[in-house]
């Protein structure tokens, strides 16, 4: 008999309000170990308030949230954080630009943001170079993180957000700001991080099907703080779900793992 695996995320009727506005509408959702999940849905749909709970940054107002076996609410947050890698632009806006792209790395098994007087042992330095190289960024080692291009800051990132070996990495629009060749760079690097079975399970966050790295299992799609669709990959990213989540006709084409969308134009 197969073990049942562990629930990363479990929510459970989660919802998020503020004053008037309903964020996130009692959302259902369940990662497991080892799923890879893309959250898709247009602009203000919920998808960054849907991180920042899955991160333990915000408590749901009503609904429970299941984190790694933990309960929001129930639980110390600053224990649990530091088992979650988040790469956001709230937090690459907290790097200090004058901090060397290898201590950007490194100062994460220690949760801070910015090197001051830790102490790091050769495991640590070794396991920064391992992923800076595993991210294909090991050549800005000695650079400095305000030197960086867009591109090059969102690989560092990356590999910043899985030195304290997280069981769960959140990657809110890791693509948001790259040109095409960097945006490519990123999905082929994901990719490769999705098809590792030592990977922890991943959530990321985008508005593009494009942006979907092959090896990506889950995919969940928001509209207005409600779930559209979400479930396996294959059944979930269909033009009729999208066209429903964007709110406008759109054809799909999936090719080689990947998918590409547009707005299906008018028929005479
Ligand atoms: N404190 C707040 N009070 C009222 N509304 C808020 C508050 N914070 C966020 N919102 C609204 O909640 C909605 C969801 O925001 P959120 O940032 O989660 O969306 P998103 O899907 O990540 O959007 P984007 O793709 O544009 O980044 C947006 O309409 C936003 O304006």
């Amino acid at each position: 008999m197969n073990t049942p695996r562990a629930a990363v995320l479990d929510f459970a009727d989660v919802t998020v309000r503020r004053g008037e506005a309903t964020l996130l509408d009692s959302i259902n959702w369940r990662v497991d170990e080892g799923d890879r999940w893309v959250v898709l849905g247009p602009n203000g749909a919920g998808k960054t308030t849907l991180l920042q709970v899955a991160s333990a940054q915000i408590h749901p107002t009503t609904g429970v949230a299941g984190i790694l076996d933990e309960v929001l609410g129930a639980v110390d947050v600053f224990e649990l954080r530091p088992r979650i890698g988040l790469t956001s632009v709230a937090l690459a806006e907290r790097i200090p630009r004058a901090e060397r792209v290898h201590d950007v790395v490194v100062s994460a098994s220690y949760g801070v943001v910015g090197r001051w007087r830790e102490e790091y042992d050769a495991l640590d330095h070794d396991r920064a170079s391992d992923l800076l190289t595993e991210v294909g960024a090991v050549h800005l080692v000695d650079r400095t993180f305000g030197t960086l291009s867009e591109g090059e800051r969102k690989r560092v990132q990356v590999a910043r957000a899985l030195m304290a070996d997280p069981e769960l990495l959140l990657l809110d629009e890791p693509a948001a700001g790259l040109d095409l060749g960097g945006r490519e760079d990123l999905v082929s690097t994901l990719s490769v991080l999705a098809a590792d079975p030592g990977s922890p399970a991943t959530v990321l966050v985008s508005h593009h099907v494009e942006e979907i790295p092959p090896g990506f299992t889950h995919a969940l799609l928001l509209r207005k703080g409600k779930v559209v669709a979400a479930g396996p990959i294959s059944t979930v990213i269909t033009a009729h779900n999208l066209s429903a989540t964007f709110g406008m006709p759109l054809v799909l084409h999936h090719e080689d793992g990947r998918w590409t969308a547009r707005r299906r134009t008018r028929q005479r």
